[in-house]
């Protein structure tokens, strides 16, 4: 069975053409003038593209006292909806909680996937049951580990935790990745607004302020540094971590930058709403901020300092948000994001001028498949990839809504938001997930993607930091000690 995507104009990170594409089975088999197939899809007037993948979701993920609302299940048929195709989740040991026994539990979650994901570990607690069994997550194919440096007493490790895994990373070939919060200083900012009176979501804001973040970056980014590993910082929200980023890059670090669609267009404004369900709703970490943190994070994504942008979809109902009711603290942070992070990007940014058609590709697609190891075979419209490919079609218009999205809770953060830019077709290794804004995505058609450990980056950092190594100065004729 053949399937040709026919008259399209191929939009890949660094250039643009017109071009047939022959789907065979679950691969691209080529590429060309003139190609004929079983199937036929008119993609005239439409944009072919590798399809979007989301390295940041949280899929019934354990967190607050609850689970996050969509499983694999309802979060791959958002994130197809939306022209991603593939989603990378987060495996989150519970504290003295083997690896190996997460990672199974994740793997247990997955039987209903319709598109294919991968996953990030996360290290929530250190010891040398950890340092081993990272060795078998990466050969398992997961060469990334997560760090919190937010939630104190709960996920959050510390600066020597970290510095050990980092370095264990740096060992393996692995990518740390970090959550950059200063955790303490937010606990203490909550405790301080809670007994003042502010306990509404609006605290929550008060106790994340860019500052706390910024410390954080930049001090996993030294961390980094000591270890000689490559780093990678998830949710970007303001300027001050993202000037860190900057520097880091320009002292020639490889650090890498994610910003989520959340923060590119929602603002903290939201957070002062009158209605407490709506400002609760937005309730994550770090919190949304105000429009010149916003220029910044355009700003990185058009010249490079900032090469991802993502969703950390953790979707809860407004009936969880509202555990937080007299506490914000309690509210379970996170928000959805998963359908509508390419058309809300593409609206945004490539109607606005804010970003060409390939920087588009570049950072919902292509660099994270190179950053996580997995390019060409992702993030490619080439002969022998996945048959990951959205058809978009720049002139599709849609009001985003609660009504309707794939999503399981009941309400959406853009609802409202009106997009000119959007799937018209979705194949997912070659199977036709979504047709004209129908969904036909089939549950249990997503597999999981293996990576290897990262080879290019890993041993130049290694070599250099071998070569620059304290070393001993051999000295003759030492005098005698002037005791
Ligand atoms: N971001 C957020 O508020 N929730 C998801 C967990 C995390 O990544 O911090
Ligand atoms: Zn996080």
């Amino acid at each position: 069975m053949s399937k040709v995507i026919k008259n399209g104009t191929i939009v890949t990170a660094d250039r643009t053409w017109k071009a047939d594409v022959l789907i065979k089975h679950d691969k691209i088999e080529a590429i060309g003038p003139d190609l004929h197939g079983d199937h036929e899809f008119d993609a005239t007037g439409c944009y072919v593209m590798p399809g979007g993948i989301d390295p940041h979701t949280h899929l019934e993920m354990p967190f607050m006292g609850t689970y996050s609302a969509d499983d694999f299940e309802s979060g791959t048929r958002a994130a197809l909806a939306g022209g991603t195709t593939m989603v990378v989740d987060f495996c989150l040991p519970a504290p003295q909680q083997s690896l190996l026994e997460a990672l199974q539990m994740w793997d247990n979650k997955t039987s209903k996937a319709s598109c294919d994901y991968s996953f990030h570990m996360a290290i929530t607690w250190w010891g040398k049951q950890v340092f081993d069994e990272m060795a078998t997550v990466v050969d398992k194919g997961i060469p990334s580990f997560k760090h919190f440096m937010a939630y104190k007493g709960a996920l959050m490790v510390d600066d020597d935790e970290m510095y050990a895994s980092f370095q264990r990373c740096a060992a393996l070939g692995a990518l740390p990745l970090v959550h950059a919060e200063n955790g303490d200083v937010v606990a203490a900012l909550s405790e301080k607004l809670l007994a003042d009176g502010n306990n509404g979501p609006e605290g929550h804001a008060y106790s994340r302020p860019p500052e706390v973040e910024g410390e954080a970056a930049n001090r996993a980014i030294m961390i980094a540094d000591m270890a000689g590993v490559p780093l990678y910082i998830v949710h970007v929200s303001c300027e001050q971590s993202h000037e860190a980023i900057r520097r880091a890059r320009q002292k020639g670090m490889r650090v890498y930058g994610e910003p989520l669609i959340q923060h590119l267009t929602l603002d903290e404004s939201e957070y002062f709403d009158k209605d407490w369900d709506h400002a609760a709703r937005r309730v994550m970490s770090p919190p949304f901020r105000n429009k010149m943190h916003q220029d910044s994070l355009w700003a990185g994504l058009s010249s490079g300092s900032l090469q991802v942008v993502a969703t950390d979809h953790c979707a809860f109902t407004t009936k969880q948000k509202r555990t937080g009711v007299g506490d914000f603290t309690k509210i379970p942070n996170g928000t959805g994001g998963l359908e509508d992070r390419m058309p809300v990007l593409w609206t945004r940014g490539v109607n606005t001028g804010r970003l060409t058609m390939n920087e588009f590709v570049a950072v919902t697609s292509t660099n994270i498949a190179k950053i996580l190891n997995m390019y060409p075979r992702k993030g490619a419209i080439v002969e022998g990839a996945d048959a990951d490919i959205v058809v978009w079609d720049p002139k599709r218009k849609k009001t985003i809504s609660a009504k309707g999205q794939q999503s399981v809770i009941d309400y959406n953060v853009f609802e409202g938001v009106e997009v000119t830019g959007a799937p018209r077709f979705v194949f997912t290794r070659g199977e036709l997930a979504i047709e004209e804004s129908k969904v036909e995505a089939r549950s249990g058609h997503g597999e999981f993607v293996p990576r290897e450990p990262y080879q290019a980056v890993n041993r130049a950092l290694s070599t250099w930091k071998e070569i620059t190594a304290p070393r001993k100065v051999e000295r003759t004729g030492i005098p005698a000690t002037g005791v």
